[in-house]
């Protein structure tokens, strides 16, 4: 029996058995838990329960497993992840992905991945979501790719394509739902992730550099879960929630021209200093959290019967 399979055993015993076999995974981003505050016959499963899973360190992310059915009517059998695993809190790639590899052999077709996300693309405001239909990963390009090594499962393709990775089937999805629900136009947008390592938020330069790169997003999760789903052959969607505009123009103004208008007694430019923290980030999940429930729990009401 392999791992996956020894833990979908553990499940089975621990859920009754109309929630074993959910449609489809939600991963829940920084903040982000309360997504599913609305799943009903709601069953939690704490990760350390379950062989294989790793603990979450992150403030804003649990460690468990939540089964229910979500959305109108008799609603959809979802598993969300109420929280991740990221790889600089210390875990092995293999252990990041390994809910989503669980997930998919108790039969998920289906996986909806959020995150809390800094915006490159000057042109997102905080609050707006993102529908994400592509990713720079300077990590998998470069050696750190959730894809290394022996093959897990021989029957598993070699060599992934990614070109198609975001579904667009699911990313339409979240633009009737949007509709359907009078979200106003500009809450909503497309574009390109880029996952970075982390923990440090990127420098003026390196945003510069990422933004340069064609990424209007940049964030420290989620990738590695697309590519783990995609293996597996999930529809897979992705919605970054904007916490924080990434300062790109500022951070590095001449200190000569500041020293020499000073002595000149002229005034100079304000030097612009915010920077980012993790708090500014949950709270933006908190003040969003209810808009990205809605639009989740109408795309599950959207969500076709055959996938
Ligand atoms: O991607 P999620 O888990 O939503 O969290 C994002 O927020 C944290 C930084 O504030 C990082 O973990 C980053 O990846
Ligand atoms: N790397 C990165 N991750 C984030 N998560 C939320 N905001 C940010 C950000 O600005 N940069």
């Amino acid at each position: 029996m392999s791992d996956t399979e020894a833990t979908v055993q553990v499940l089975r015993e621990l859920v009754p058995e109309e929630l074993q076999a959910p449609r489809v995974a939600i991963i829940c981003g920084s903040g982000l838990s309360g997504l599913v505050a609305s799943l009903r016959h709601s069953v939690l499963v704490s990760y350390d329960k379950l062989p294989g899973f790793v603990q979450s360190t992150v403030p804003g992310h649990k460690s468990s497993l939540a089964f229910g059915f979500m959305g109108s009517g008799a609603g959809v059998p979802v598993v969300a992840m109420l929280g991740r695993f990221h790889p600089y809190e210390g875990h092995k790639l293999s252990s990041v992905v390994y809910p989503v590899r669980v997930m998919a052999n108790m039969g998920v077709k289906n996986i909806i991945i959020t995150n809390a996300a800094g915006a490159l693309n000057p042109n997102l405001s905080v609050g707006t979501i993102v529908v994400v239909h592509d990713h720079i990963a300077l990590p998998n390009l470069t050696g750190m790719n959730p894809l290394l090594g022996p093959q897990t499962n021989p029957s598993l393709p070699r060599f992934l394509p990614l070109s198609d990775a975001y579904s667009r089937m699911l990313r339409k999805l979240v633009f009737r739902a949007a509709r359907d629900l009078s979200i106003e136009r500009d809450a909503l947008a497309e574009g390109t992730y880029a996952w970075v390592s982390g923990p440090t938020y990127e420098t003026p330069a390196e945003g510069r550099f990422l933004r340069a790169a064609g990424a209007d997003v940049v964030g420290m999760s989620t990738v590695p879960e697309v590519v783990a789903a995609r293996e597996e052959n999930m529809n897979v969607l992705v919605l970054s929630l904007v916490t924080n505009a990434v300062v790109i123009p500022l951070g590095y103004e001449s200190v000569r021209d500041e020293f020499e208008a000073e002595i000149a007694g002229t005034s100079t430019k304000a030097v612009v200093d915010e920077v980012v923290s993790h708090e500014e980030v949950l709270a933006i999940g908190k003040i969003k959290g209810d808009l990205m429930k809605s639009l989740v729990e109408k795309i599950l009401d959207l969500l076709p019967t055959d996938v």
